[in-house]
């Protein structure tokens, strides 16, 4: 599989008062096509400045971050908005969703704003159902946004990441303002989409959501400590796999 982003020395230094905070310390890694990788560490870590570097959402003060073979560093501010638009898609712990539409109108909109295909509003439509039936919320595709539960507005805020068919998901503590029965809804739905082929990265603190992905990524102090492969073997119990990686957190501190 080809790598669809590649990490290289990437900084990230904030300065505050002339005090330097240099939050991230020569990050190196990739993320390959159909992988699934959370990025673990303890608050403050960098997990989220991390995300944001490498999704085009803030700039790095040094190193490189190739997306899809382009360095997004030589792209023009217009350039990138449409990668952005067209080749990622974004899921956050807060899930802003326009307060005036509906559910289904919320998921099409990123598919009205982009250029990027010729597909017919009705054909946009017919593809954002087919999402919302694939991660089961179709039944509230009419539904004003407060008018859904946790789980399944966050599943919306999925199928409006899809809708564009992104090259590779970000998601931001995408399970973070839910109850674990939401939760486990969430961790389903992006399970079978990455089972059928969408890359996904995304931070998270806890490790049963993080047991749910390929590989972790371990930050500590802005520099990555250490990288985790979940086991293959398929008749593992979730309970098995969420152990495992616990016991993998706790020998590196956690
Ligand atoms: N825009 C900013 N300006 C200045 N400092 C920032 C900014 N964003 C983040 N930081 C600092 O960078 C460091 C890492 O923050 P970051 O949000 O990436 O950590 P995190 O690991 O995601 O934390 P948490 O788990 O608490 O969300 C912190 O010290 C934070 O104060």
């Amino acid at each position: 599989m080809a790598n669809i982003l590649e990490v290289k020395d990437l900084c990230k230094t904030y300065v505050i008062d002339k005090r330097q905070n240099n939050v991230l310390r020569n990050v190196n890694f990739e993320v390959e096509e159909g992988d699934m990788v959370a990025i673990m560490g303890p608050s403050g870590s960098g997990k989220s400045t991390l995300l944001y570097s490498v999704s085009g959402m803030d700039v790095p003060t040094s190193g490189t971050v190739c997306f899809a073979g382009r360095d997004i560093a030589k792209l023009s501010q217009t350039e990138l908005a449409k990668v952005r638009l067209d080749e990622m898609g974004f899921i956050f712990q807060q899930m802003y969703m326009m307060k005036n539409l509906t559910i289904l109108d919320n998921i099409l909109l990123p598919a009205m704003e982009s250029k990027k295909d010729e597909r017919s509003r009705a054909e946009k439509v017919a593809f954002a159902e087919e999402l919302m039936r694939k991660l089961s919320i179709i039944e509230v595709a009419d539904n004003d946004i407060n008018e859904v539960s946790g789980g399944q507005l966050q599943r919306a805020c999925i199928c409006r990441s899809m809708v564009n068919h992104p090259k590779l998901l970000f998601a931001d503590e995408p399970t973070g303002a839910l109850n674990r029965a939401a939760s486990t809804e969430v961790m389903d739905a992006l399970g079978k989409l990455n089972r059928e082929g969408t890359t996904i990265m995304m931070v998270t603190h806890d490790a049963k959501v993080a047991s749910r992905c390929k590989r972790v990524l371990y930050i500590l102090d802005g520099t990555i400590k250490g990288e985790y492969k979940a086991p293959e073997d398929e008749n593992l119990s979730d309970a098995d796999r969420e152990r495992r990686l616990q016991n993998w957190l706790l020998d590196l501190g956690w």
